[in-house]
């Protein structure tokens, strides 16, 4: 039987972002092969027996470029209809996005422009960016539904999701955000609104295999703890998993809520509390970091880092892509802004976008270079991984692969 490998890269460095005892789980001038869409080689040219056309159906040299797993872009909202840019204009004179969003603007105008838009427009003018995620090196996106807030526009919005993923070659995961924003037309009835959502939309929709995890806004402009738990319940009765929009604005208890739930991810967290941060720490709960909603909103209380650090909880990196709060169509932008607004590291930022997104999705086959994981990488024009945080902007990926299939980014 034929057990060449499909592909094998030489003459490689790889960031494997495994626990080797090397900053990056580094290992220069190396080879990497993989048969069937799953990795069967990884380690250094000196360590590869045989002629390599031997080993493989393909081989290419790549000397010094710089190979990463694909990126992970665990927590976007970038499926919606119009866009907010003149609210940014009011942002700039002086009106807080709170404000913003108690007078029906916010969240709410974007529902109305996803509401109205067909599911062919809502794919049209959201392929764009998700191609612009994917320009720069993501190779597996989540992406969130609430900005339809009613049955038929969170269906759309959720089968635009799972259309992009087809129509690009990445894989999509999904979130349901039902409880992302009360609708206009129970401004006066959020009970019922929750109701909603908990008894009617989730188990739909989740029917419909078009829920891979359920979120919500736990923040005084979004939805209550109690609420919050209802909807979570009804996740764990359907045997969804959970994650969590948490204190981004005040300590709600989120955290210590979602993991509760053992949930996938708590995200934002500016004002995680100690207690909050050790129940994600028990739970295996992991901290989503959304630099792009801080830096847009000129936010000034960055998230307690160093107490993640203390207590083990993983970090990772995410660009919130949304119209509101966080329209920034680049993962390594994220990365960027997670050095220098909340100083994790660079080789932190990189976990944050790799493995740590990936379990961030509850996804254990990718997010690392190593046998058995899915041959999805990203091939870099860099010298060294830092510069993947370090550039701030600009064009730096080279190549994707996608299980093992070479990606046309368009
Ligand atoms: O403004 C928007 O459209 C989304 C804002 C975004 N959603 C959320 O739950 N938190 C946010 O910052
Ligand atoms: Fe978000």
């Amino acid at each position: 039987t034929d057990t060449r490998m499909d592909q094998l890269l030489l003459d490689v460095n790889l960031a494997t972002m495994t626990d080797n005892g090397r900053p990056y789980g580094a290992i220069e001038h190396a080879a990497i092969g993989w048969r069937d869409g799953l990795i069967v080689h990884v380690g250094p040219m000196s360590e590869l027996s045989g002629d390599p056309h031997a080993l493989a159906h393909r081989v290419d040299s790549m000397p010094g470029a710089w190979i990463t797993p694909g990126l992970v872009d665990c927590h976007t909202h970038l499926v919606f209809g119009g866009d907010r840019a003149t609210e940014f204009e009011q942002r700039l004179e002086g009106v807080s996005y709170e404000e913003i969003a108690r007078k029906g603007g916010g969240i709410v105008s974007s529902v109305r422009a996803t509401r109205m838009a067909d599911e062919d427009e809502l794919l049209a003018q959201s392929l764009p960016r998700a191609r612009a995620l994917v320009a720069d090196g993501v190779t597996t996106l989540e992406i969130k539904s609430g900005y339809g807030l009613e049955p038929d526009a969170e269906r759309r919005m959720l089968r635009v999701a799972r259309r992009i993923g087809r129509e690009l070659g990445i894989t999509v995961r999904t979130s349901f955000l039902g409880l992302h924003a009360l609708p206009p037309e129970y401004r006066e009835r959020r009970d019922d609104y929750v109701g909603l959502v908990c008894e009617t939309m989730l188990p739909a929709l989740a029917d419909e295999e078009l829920v891979d995890a359920v979120d919500a806004f736990c923040e005084t402009i979004g939805f209550t703890h109690a609420e919050t738990q209802r909807l979570f319940e009804r996740a764990r009765d359907l045997g969804l998993p959970v994650k969590l929009h948490a204190e981004q604005l005040s300590d709600l208890g989120g955290a210590a809520l979602v993991a509760s739930f053992e949930g996938l991810s708590a995200d934002h967290l500016e004002w995680a509390s100690e207690d909050g941060v050790r129940a994600m720490a028990a739970a295996g709960t992991v901290a989503v970091m959304l630099p792009g909603a801080y830096y847009a909103l000129r936010d000034t209380r960055p998230p307690p880092i160093e107490r993640f650090r203390q207590h083990g909880v993983p970090m990772a990196v995410a660009t919130d892509l949304n119209p509101g709060t966080s329209p920034l169509l680049s993962l390594r932008l994220a990365m960027s802004m997670a050095c220098t607004l909340f100083r994790m590291t660079p080789e932190e930022a990189l976990r944050g976008a790799t493995v740590h997104a990936a379990r961030a999705l509850g996804l254990d086959d990718r997010g690392q270079l190593a046998s058995g994981l899915r041959a999805d990488l990203t091939v870099w024009n860099v010298g060294h991984p830092a510069e993947l945080s370090y550039w701030i902007g600009g064009n730096l990926r080279r190549d994707s692969w996608v299980a093992g299939e070479r990606l046309i980014v368009a």
